[in-house]
């Protein structure tokens, strides 16, 4: 370890790790379940890690946030019901909050800590729990969403941690059959589906746990995100029947109705013109991907 500096060590991507120069340590702790700790980093603002995964910093975040969120949303018309399942840090909740025709956010964090130190460290992010749409669970999203009766949601987004630790049973068949239910006939799920260079073993798990779920479409997207391992981290994005989604051409378009900005800011990665880096599979690889 090299003083000064952060390094992202995991069993998840061995032999690599990205670094951070740290400038300050802001907050270290330990919760029901992880550890938690924010620095500021010399150059990508303030950094949260968990068990030592970095999970957002200052200057990216933006990317994760308004893909995981957008790519779904615009796809579908006039979204009323969403439920987020993780990102504590209430940057999701704020990208949801910019579309007008939701009426309703439930979302489900299992880590009061995370919330807290989000809304404490990151207040650009965690404005997202300010929008009076917004319930807040603290509790498991597995147990959540069994208890949701059936057709409930137009979308559901997963904003997880990665497949160790707390996050672990995200990643599994029963938790994507009880998306399914949760969802109405034709609504749509997008969840944090890791990086094509590190995890194709778990991609093509959940690829192929989809195809058996989801009778819509079932895509998988991918977008770059600096401080995430390998730079790029991916979603799937499934709807649970109906026509396939075309994700290239948002039928709901978020720049149609720009009275977000006032309140949320300027988007500052998401836009319906350019094509975003969707790869659609051949089994048992990806093909292609074609984006921007
Ligand atoms: N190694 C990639 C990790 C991706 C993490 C995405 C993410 N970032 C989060 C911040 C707070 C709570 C849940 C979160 N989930």
């Amino acid at each position: 370890v090299i003083p000064g500096w952060f390094s992202e060590i995991s069993p998840l991507w061995p032999g690599e790790a990205h670094s951070l120069k740290v400038e300050k340590l802001l907050f270290q702790g330990k919760s029901d379940y992880q550890n938690v700790l924010v620095f500021q980093s010399s150059t990508y603002g303030k950094v949260l890690v968990l068990d030592g995964v970095i999970q957002l910093t200052e200057r990216d975040e933006c990317a994760y946030q308004e893909m995981i969120t957008h790519l779904p949303l615009c796809s579908i018309l006039n979204p009323k019901k969403v439920l987020v399942i993780g990102g504590g840090d209430g940057g999701v909740l704020r990208e949801v909050a910019r579309h007008s025709s939701v009426e309703k956010i439930d979302i489900c964090e299992i880590d009061k800590m995370v919330v807290d130190v989000s809304k404490q460290f990151f207040p650009s992010v965690a404005l997202g729990f300010q929008d009076p749409r917004v319930t807040l669970h603290i509790g498991d999203g597995v147990a959540f969403l069994n208890a949701v009766p059936k057709g409930t949601y137009d979308a559901i987004i997963v904003d997880s941690s990665d497949p160790i630790g707390p996050a672990q049973e995200l990643f599994e068949k029963p938790f994507f059959e009880s998306l399914a239910k949760a969802l109405r006939p034709g609504g749509v799920m997008c969840t944090q589906a890791e990086s094509i260079w590190l995890h194709m073993q778990i991609i093509e798990n959940i690829v192929a746990n989809c195809r058996q779920i989801f009778k819509g479409s079932v895509n998988y997207a991918w977008t770059s995100v600096p401080t995430y391992p390998s730079g790029v981290i991916g979603f799937m994005l499934c709807s649970t029947e109906g026509p396939a989604v075309d994700f290239k051409h948002p039928i709901n378009p978020i720049d149609a109705d720009d009275s977000h900005v006032k309140t949320k800011g300027p988007l500052k990665f998401y836009n319906s013109e350019v094509r975003h880096c969707i790869s659609w599979f051949l089994y048992p690889t990806l093909c292609h991907s074609s984006c921007f």
